[in-house]
C-alpha cells in the first residue's frame, strides 16, 4: 500500500491539512495525489469550524481498537463533514481533532511516512530540514518574529512525535524561498553590524504559496511570470523572488484580519498618550516592546477598524457601513501602490499580475476594483472570463490570471520530489 504525505499549514486563523499519496504515475508533475483534505478555520474566533473531506476511500487495514465495535460498511464509506467544533481552541487541538476523524473514517495512520510542516519564519535556514530537537529550540527562538505563526506550527510537530511516531517531520520554511532577493532591497537602512548579528532584514513570507504559484504558472504558460498578488504581494523575475511586502516579521505590508500591515515605527511609541513620552520607567510599565508588537498583530487591521475578520463581510458591506468602506479603501490603496512600486522595478514589462490565495482567488470585486485601478499600467478584467469555471490557473482578462494557490501541495511535492534525501 503507498505510503502516505500528510501536509499541515498552520496559518494565523486556520489549519489546513492535505493527506497525500505518493504517486506511481509519471505523467503527475506533482508527484503525489491528495486524497483526503481538511481545513479548520477561524480558529482566532470562538467559533472555529472543521471540514474534512475524502477524494478517494482511504483503503486501509486499520486495526484502531475504539473503531473495532464499528459496522464495517461504516467505516468503507468516509462521510465528507463540515461542523462547528467548541472543543477546538488551538492549532493543536485542531490537528488532534483532525487525526481523531481520520482514525474514525477508517484511514490507518501508520501508513503516515512523512509529515510536512508549514513553519513561516526560518531566519538563517536555506532550505527544508527534518525536526529534531535542536530545530525545534531555533524554530523556538524565531518565535517573536511570527508570533501568530511560528508557536502553533511547533506545537504540531510535538503532537506528531508523541500521536505519530513512526512518520518523520520535515519542516518547509516559508521564508526560504525569498533568499534570492537582492542585498539592497532586503536590507534596512540601519548599522549593519547589528542588521547581521541579530538577523535583522526582510525575509518576506508565504513562500510555499509563490512557489506553487510560479511552478504552475509556468506549466500553464510555457512562460516565466514576474508579478504576483496575493493576502501580500511578492514580485518575481526569473522565476526567482526579487520583493515581497512582509518584512522581518508577517506584520509589514498590506494590512490584514488582525493586523495592521506597515506604519510608521514611531506610531508605536505614539500609540497610547503616555507612550509618547517614553522614558526608561515608563517602557518597563508598558511591557514595550511586548505590548505595541501584541497590539499591531492581534488588535489592529481590519478586525479594530469593523469588528470582523471577514474580507467577505467588509466587501458586501462597503456601500452601506463607512468602517467598512474604510478597511476596504486603505487595502485598495495599498494593493495599487505595491503594484505601481513593482511595475517600475520591473522596468514597466510584467508579464501579469496574478490574483491567488482566499482573498485573490474568491473576491472577484477586490480583483474589479484593484484592476480597474491599474488599467493605466495595462491590466484588464474581462467579465466574461470572470463567471468562467476556475482550473487551478485562468486567465481572467487583459495580462490578469488567478491562480487556485496549494501551500499543502506544494510542500508534499518537494517532500515527493526528495524522498531519497528524508
Ligand atoms: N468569500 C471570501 N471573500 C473574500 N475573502 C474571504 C472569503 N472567505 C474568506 N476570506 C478571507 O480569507 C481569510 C482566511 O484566509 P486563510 O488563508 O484561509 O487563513 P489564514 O488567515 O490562516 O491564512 C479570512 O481572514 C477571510 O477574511
Ligand atoms: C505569513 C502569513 O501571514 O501567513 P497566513 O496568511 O497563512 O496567516
Ligand atoms: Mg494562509
Amino acid at each position: 500500500m503507498p505510503q502516505l504525505i500528510l501536509s499541515a499549514n498552520s496559518g494565523s486563523s486556520s489549519l489546513k491539512i492535505t493527506v497525500f499519496e505518493i504517486e506511481s504515475d509519471t505523467s503527475n508533475t506533482d508527484g503525489v495525489k491528495a486524497i483526503a483534505v481538511s481545513s479548520t478555520s477561524n480558529l482566532s474566533s470562538s467559533k472555529p469550524t472543521f471540514s474534512l473531506k475524502f477524494f478517494a476511500p482511504p483503503a486501509s487495514d486499520t486495526s484502531d481498537a475504539s473503531d473495532a465495535s464499528k459496522d464495517k460498511d461504516e467505516k468503507a464509506t468516509p462521510k465528507d463533514e463540515k461542523e462547528e467544533v467548541p472543543d477546538i481552541n488551538d492549532h493543536k487541538s485542531a490537528f488532534e481533532h483532525f487525526l481523531d476523524r481520520l482514525k474514525k473514517n477508517g484511514l490507518d495512520v501508520g501508513r503516515i511516512s512523512h509529515v510536512c510542516h508549514r513553519i513561516v519564519h526560518g531566519g538563517r535556514y536555506q532550505k527544508p530540514t527534518e525536526i529534531s530537537e535542536d530545530a525545534m529550540h531555533r524554530i523556538e527562538a524565531l518565535s517573536s518574529l511570527a508570533p501568530l505563526h511560528n508557536g502553533p506550527a511547533l506545537s504540531l510537530s510535538e503532537a506528531c512525535f508523541a500521536l505519530l511516531p513512526e512518520s518523520q517531520s520535515i519542516t518547509y520554511f516559508d521564508s526560504v524561498f525569498h533568499i534570492s532577493i537582492p542585498q539592497h532591497i532586503s536590507s534596512y537602512a540601519i548599522d549593519q553590524k547589528t542588521a547581521y548579528e541579530k538577523g535583522l532584514k526582510r525575509y518576506g513570507f508565504h513562500g510555499s504559496s509563490y512557489s506553487f504559484i510560479n511552478r504552475k504558472v509556468a506549466e500553464f504558460s510555457g512562460k516565466v511570470w514576474s508579478f504576483l498578488q496575493r493576502d501580500d504581494l511578492n514580485m518575481l523575475t526569473m522565476e526567482k523572488s526579487y520583493d515581497t511586502t512582509m518584512g522581518l516579521t508577517p506584520l509589514d505590508g498590506l494590512p490584514g484580519a488582525t493586523r495592521s500591515g506597515g506604519v510608521d515605527p514611531s506610531l508605536i511609541f505614539h500609540y497610547t498618550s503616555s507612550a509618547g513620552r517614553l522614558d526608561q520607567t515608563a517602557t518597563k510599565d508598558l511591557h514595550v516592546p511586548e505590548a505595541p508588537e501584541h497590539i499591531l498583530n492581534s488588535n489592529s487591521g481590519w478586525k479594530s477598524i469593523t469588528g470582523t475578520t471577514n474580507f467577505g463581510t467588509i466587501t458586501s458591506k462597503r456601500h452601506s457601513s463607512p468602517p467598512h468602506a474604510l478597511a476596504w479603501n486603505i487595502f485598495v490603496d495599498r494593493v495599487i501602490g505595491y503594484i505601481g512600486n513593482y511595475y517600475v522595478k520591473l522596468g514597466g514589462r510584467p508579464d501579469a499580475l496574478v490574483f491567488a490565495d482566499v482573498i485573490g482567488e474568491k473576491s472577484a470585486d477586490l480583483r474589479a476594483e484593484v484592476v480597474k485601478k491599474v488599467e493605466c499600467i495595462g491590466f484588464e478584467v474581462d467579465e466574461r472570463n470572470e463567471s468562467a469555471g476556475l482550473g487551478v490557473v485562468e486567465w481572467i482578462g487583459k495580462n490578469v490570471i488567478v491562480c487556485q494557490t496549494d501551500e499543502q501541495l506544494e510542500m508534499a511535492h518537494q517532500c515527493a520530489v526528495s524522498l531519497q534525501h528524508w
